[in-house]
């Protein structure tokens, strides 16, 4: 696999994509970064932007984690003293799932943001942007109703963040994008590059294939849960052999989150998946490719049920080892 392949693979989309063929060119010693309001709890959705930085480790790049303290403050996740302690157990659980410590510096988003030259260039930003759109911005990022003064504060400082860490890449899932687009817009008013941007799919919700796969609501699958829990939540999962229109929705269409999870973690760290099942149905089926298990569960060939045991088997062993290190 070349470096713009392991790159651009399970992404949604890429800003530009002739910027992203510039960096693929030459990845060493490029740098991307990923920003997480610090939840405590490392999820399978957080789990896939993690699986972006690890490709783009492989493929030559320097990686940043930033563990957005200030952000989650301002975004109404807790007291400031909370969200730290809980920052600090996050960069363990990355460290855990298979970031390469060596390659990765993580960043406290508190060490940067309060210096005097970060405010000021942030009140500049301020000044560039209305009120309306940094509210569409946060549409898929705050929390709570009504917007507050400091979640129109938090995309601006998201988009600074980017010239103030020095990095080639902002990488987030789809719900960032709005984010990426506003700091192209806006930095170039202080002197500084649009930023070149890479989206990963978001994960659904496990129970209801609707919305998004969260610490906070709905049903998620994380790096503290045991074998017996992931099974029973796969077990649970909303699986339907072909795509089904959500009621509550009118032609929506929910996802499959048993098939995103095989697609977006499964198959990119297993060569072959193998469905084990009695032989009086049929025997074992092996897959090289997500697309052909997609294909066999919409035909018939392979049943929900055998799909979601063999997801759970496959989960645990991503997650084991983490779990295993964050036990002892
Ligand atoms: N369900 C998901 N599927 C794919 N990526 C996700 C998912 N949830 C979060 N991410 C990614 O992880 C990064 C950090 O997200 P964030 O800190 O908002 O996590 P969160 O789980 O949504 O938070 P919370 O649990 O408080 O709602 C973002 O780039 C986001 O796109
Ligand atoms: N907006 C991200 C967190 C974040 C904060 C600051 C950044 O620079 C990058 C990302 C989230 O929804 O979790």
């Amino acid at each position: 696999m070349d470096a713009h392949e392991r790159i651009t693979r399970n992404t949604a989309e890429v800003v530009t994509e002739e910027e992203i063929e510039t960096l693929a060119d030459d990845p060493d010693g490029k740098r991307a970064y990923v920003g997480y309001e610090p939840s405590g709890v490392l999820h399978i959705g957080h789990m896939l932007t993690a699986n972006k930085l690890i490709d783009l480790q492989e493929a030559g790049f320097e990686v940043t984690v930033l563990l957005a303290d200030v952000h989650a403050y301002l975004n109404d996740k807790g007291s400031f003293a909370e969200i730290r302690s809980t920052a600090e157990r996050m960069r363990d659980q990355f460290i855990a799932y298979g970031l390469d410590e060596s390659n990765t510096q993580f960043v406290l988003g508190s060490d940067f943001q309060l210096d005097e030259d970060y405010t000021l260039d942030l009140h500049a930003l301020e000044l560039e942007t209305t009120l309306a759109r940094a509210e569409r911005a946060m549409s898929e990022i705050k929390s709570g109703d009504s917007v507050k003064v400091s979640q129109a504060v938090y995309p601006l400082m998201q988009a600074l963040d980017i010239p103030y860490l020095g990095v080639d890449l902002a990488v987030g899932g789809m719900e960032q994008r709005k984010v990426h687009m506003l700091a192209r817009d806006v930095l170039p008013s202080i002197d500084r590059e649009p930023p070149t941007s890479l989206h990963t799919p978001l994960i659904a919700d496990l129970g209801t294939g609707r919305g998004k796969m969260s610490s906070s609501t709905g049903v998620t699958i994380s790096m503290e849960d045991s074998r017996e829990a992931i099974e029973t939540k796969v077990n649970d999962a909303y699986c339907p052999p072909t795509a089904d229109p959500d009621p509550t929705e009118e032609g929506v269409e929910r996802e499959n989150p048993v098939l995103q999870v095989f697609e977006y973690h499964v198959f990119p760290r297993f060569e072959t998946v193998v469905v084990e099942r009695p032989d009086e149905y049929g025997g074992d089926l092996e897959y090289e490719a997500y697309e052909t298990l997609e294909a066999d569960l919409e035909s018939g060939e392979l049943h929900p049920e055998d799909a979601k045991g063999a997801l759970a088997a496959y989960l645990d062993r991503l997650i084991a080892p983490g779990r295993e290190q964050l036990a002892e």
